[in-house]
């Protein structure tokens, strides 16, 4: 899948603006790409374009090598997409309803088989019009994945799942790929974005602010460290205020102790000095990890995990 110099102009109030603003993007054969951003970043506006539902204002647009505009049938076959909302069937069960998409593809899985990789078999014959919103979300995944596509593209797929649910998707996005596919989704959320993504491209204001593996996207933008431990009240911290690699460090008296928070792009070193010359005790690590990239190249935290469930 490739983007060049993509722009996407929508009108509002009588004046335009860029929904999608110069971006290049390549997702390479067998990789699970992310696309994250804020609200109104230009995500679903990109994936729309990829399946041909909007045109590009300019640009390239190549999706298997083939112009999602001008060769929608022909890209139907090898691509699939789970859009945010889609009606459905409401009369037909889930079974009733995935049989019906693998008619229209030769090489299609069998509904149970999807069925049970996305955790539906207890709904297998439940109507559209009587699941749950997480339900109903696996449903559309399962859409998407029945056909076996080269490329599938899901929007927000973890969008009012529970913890279990998602774990399932995640599977089953996974296994997409161990059977050579191809997988671009959107996501809000962070643990989604670092923990099933290979590399990610961070969009904002439509444009591409950073893109490449969660690993190296936080050695670029955020490779402070924080450490987080208790000494005693009389602990001398001057070497640790006198280390280079120190950027912050903040003292609060806890229970009699001194509780320090400090950030660092040297915790190595110092986790050596806190907790052998200080007598540093609860010693925690955090990373900034792929919230502190977002949050340096946005301005926006991520949406918590319970935020992102209430959204269905
Ligand atoms: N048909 C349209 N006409 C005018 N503006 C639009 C249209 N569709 C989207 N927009 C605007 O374009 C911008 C990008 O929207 P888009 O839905 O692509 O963002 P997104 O990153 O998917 O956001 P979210 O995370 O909220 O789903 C937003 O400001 C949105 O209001």
């Amino acid at each position: 899948m490739l983007f060049e110099q993509v722009v996407k102009r929508y009108e509002r109030d009588g004046a335009t603006f860029n929904a999608v603003d110069h971006i290049d993007l390549s997702v390479h054969a067998g990789e699970i790409f992310g696309l994250l951003g804020p609200n109104g970043a230009g995500k679903t506006t990109g994936i729309e374009m990829i399946a041909g539902l909007r045109v590009p204002t300019s640009g390239v647009v190549r999706v298997l090598g083939l112009d999602p505009v001008a060769h929608r049938d022909e890209l139907r076959q090898v691509l699939a997409v789970q859009p945010q909302h889609a009606a459905l069937f409401d009369q037909q069960t889930v079974t009733e309803l995935l049989r019906l998409w693998a008619s229209f593809y030769p090489k299609a899985d069998r509904p149970e088989q999807v069925i049970a990789r996305l955790g539906l078999t207890e709904s297998a014959n439940v109507r559209a019009a009587e699941l749950s919103g997480g339900q109903r979300q696996r449903l559309l995944v399962a859409t998407a994945l029945i056909s076996r596509p080269r490329l599938l593209v899901l929007d927000e797929p973890s969008t009012g799942l529970d913890p279990s649910a998602r774990q399932e998707l995640w599977g089953a996005v996974r296994s997409h790929r161990a059977g050579g596919g191809t997988v671009l989704l959107s996501t809000h959320l962070m643990e989604e974005a670092a923990g099933l993504c290979d590399r990610v491209a961070i969009l904002h204001k439509g444009r591409v602010v950073a893109c490449g593996t969660p690993g190296d996207l936080v050695r670029e933008h955020a490779p402070e460290r924080q450490l987080i431990f208790d000494v005693d009240p009389d602990a001398d911290l001057t070497p640790l205020r006198a280390h280079a690699g120190v950027t912050h460090l903040v003292e609060d008296r806890v229970n009699g102790r001194l509780r320090v928070t400090l950030s660092t792009t040297d915790a190595d070193a110092l986790l050596g000095v806190v907790s052998g010359p200080l007598g540093g005790r609860r010693i925690q690590v955090k990373d900034a990890g792929l919230e502190g990239v977002f949050l340096r190249l946005t301005g926006s935290a991520f949406a918590p995990a319970d935020e992102a469930l209430q959204e269905a």
